[in-house]
């Protein structure tokens, strides 16, 4: 979705007008970002495991804050990665390279978080249940 402010580089004139693009960065982060919509997939398939496993608000919490560092590194990649491209438009460039690869290295090290906090709470869950 684009802003309806298309052109507007001015600060923002109201609270209201703020929460629309931010409502606009997240729709573009959706449509445009195939590894976001991955980490919802994930996150719903998450949601359900955690509905039916009847976890405790403990491991909701964890579950919570494994979710907002994947997204949030996420977004922090997604930022890196536009305002390199901004730069240095599609030529290749080392630093380019270092600081795109660098954003890719935190996804992983907060989904690889994101990982064992679910392992922890679902497997003793998954092998009490085929018990
Ligand atoms: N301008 C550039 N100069 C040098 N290397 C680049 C440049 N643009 C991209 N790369 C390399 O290509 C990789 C992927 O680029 P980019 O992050 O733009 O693609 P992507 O598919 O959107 O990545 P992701 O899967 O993390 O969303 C980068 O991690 C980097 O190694």
């Amino acid at each position: 979705m684009v802003s309806r402010d298309k052109h507007q580089i001015e600060k923002n004139k109201s609270f209201f007008q703020s929460v629309g693009h931010a409502i606009s960065g997240i729709c573009r982060l959706v449509l445009e970002e195939r590894n976001f919509r991955f980490d919802l997939i994930i996150a719903a398939v998450v949601l359900i495991m955690g509905v039916i496993f009847q976890i405790n608000l403990n491991d909701w919490l964890w579950l919570f804050a494994a979710f907002f560092a994947v997204i949030g590194s996420e977004v922090l990649n997604s930022i890196v990665e536009n305002v390199v491209d901004l730069i240095v438009g599609r030529q290749y460039n080392e630093l380019a390279k270092r600081a795109k690869d660098i954003g890719a290295g935190g996804v992983l090290l907060s989904a690889f978080f994101a990982v064992i906090i679910g392992c922890l709470i679902f497997i003793p869950k998954i092998i009490e249940f085929i018990k």
